[in-house]
């Protein structure tokens, strides 16, 4: 039996090259189920009475608080076809739900995306069950209060800049005269400074390869969580691989991410060697040093480069004025 309702997709585009009718909401109810032959059953039946409609195969299974019977919730399956959205109930509990290919998640964060609502106009809860990593039958909770309003309420636009560069090459005091120069200007800020998180946060990693990697991904996932609550998000880490620093860029829009460099010679991070971390390492007492006997991949692509020569170096406030600049004229110190 084919639907009587045609269903009608969510508008917008789509990733992994799903195009823009293919695009779904999916509503998730999980709670305990009590029996009844929900699950797998629902989604083949709808998807079977779906057929010939332009909606993407039923990725769900299905079932209530209530013991259910396959048709039965298909039935109200369909009944929800008439609405810009589909809601399919996932049991959490008692079957696996095949993960879909693609996330609502990812579909919310188009630019230009419609919001989903009912033919009433109200919002309809789009939530989606998938696997992530490790983690299996997660879900993602929105809330009315997103970044846009937090923007609103602070007067700016949430961002990260990220400064890179060798150890010793400044990034912390560009940090702070950044932070400080933003604070006077009314503008809410908070730095994430490598040394600082390997105090906490990060305070199981090394220096190795992966796990510097690790660190960088965390502070990453960190920085873009600090970004969405609308705040001016600086990282100072030495950061040093390329491929790492571009999986942060790709966690926030592109535009938001704001990679420095600060292209300052190892002789001149040496000469300064605050921490005599580089005396160390020159004496083998440290193993695995950035620029010594670790390797630095600095950035080819970046928003600024803040150059440092021997005897000619920008001071700390006119570095942060720099980006200032950027962000100024890049409208981020306005909504
Ligand atoms: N082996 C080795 N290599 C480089 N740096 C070392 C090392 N061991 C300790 N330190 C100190 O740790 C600080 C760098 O931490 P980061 O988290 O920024 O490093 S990384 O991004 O994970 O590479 C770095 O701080 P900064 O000097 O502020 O860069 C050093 O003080
Ligand atoms: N623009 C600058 N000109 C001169 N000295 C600087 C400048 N920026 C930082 N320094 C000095 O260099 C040393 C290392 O700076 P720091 O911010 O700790 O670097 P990093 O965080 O990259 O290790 C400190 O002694 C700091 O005072």
């Amino acid at each position: 039996m084919l639907a009587k309702a045609v269903p009608r997709p969510c508008s917008g585009a789509g990733r992994h090259g799903a195009p823009a009718a293919r695009l779904w909401s999916v509503g998730v109810a999980g709670g305990p189920r009590r029996g009844g032959a929900g699950g797998r059953l629902v989604a083949a039946d709808a998807g079977e009475r779906m057929a010939g409609s332009e909606a993407v195969p039923v990725v769900a299974v299905a079932a209530g608080k209530q013991p259910v019977n396959g048709s039965a919730m298909a039935d109200k399956f369909l009944t929800m076809c008439n609405t810009w959205c589909i809601n399919i109930f996932v049991d959490v509990q008692s079957s696996k739900p095949t993960p879909p290919t693609w996330s609502l998640m990812e579909y919310e964060q188009q630019p230009g995306r419609k919001p989903c609502t009912d033919k009433n106009g109200l919002g309809i809860d789009k939530l989606v069950t998938s696997t992530v990593g490790k983690s299996t039958n997660v879900l993602w909770h929105d809330c009315p209060i997103g970044q846009f309003e937090r923007q609103e309420l602070l007067n700016q636009k949430g961002c990260v800049v990220w400064i890179t560069g060798l150890s010793g090459s400044g990034k912390s005091t560009l940090a702070c005269a950044l932070s400080r120069e933003l604070h006077s200007r009314g503008h809410l800020t908070y730095i994430l400074d490598g040394d600082n998180l390997r105090h906490g946060l990060n305070r199981d990693l090394c220096f190795e390869a992966k796990d510097r990697a690790e660190n960088i991904r965390r502070v990453g996932e960190v920085a873009k969580l600090f970004a969405d609550a609308g705040l001016i998000c600086i990282a100072s880490l030495i950061s040093p691989y390329r491929s790492e620093r571009s999986a942060c860029r790709k966690l926030l829009h592109n535009s938001t991410f704001i990679e420095v460099f600060l292209n300052v010679p190892l002789e001149v991070c040496e000469a300064r060697d605050p921490k005599g971390l580089y005396k160390l390492a020159r004496a083998g007492k440290i193993k695995g040093f950035t620029g010594i006997d670790d390797p630095y991949e600095a950035p080819s692509d970046c928003e600024i480069v803040i150059q440092c020569k021997a005897g000619d170096c920008a001071t700390p406030k006119s570095m942060a004025d720099q980006v200032v600049s950027y962000l100024e004229a890049n409208e981020f110190l306005q909504e």
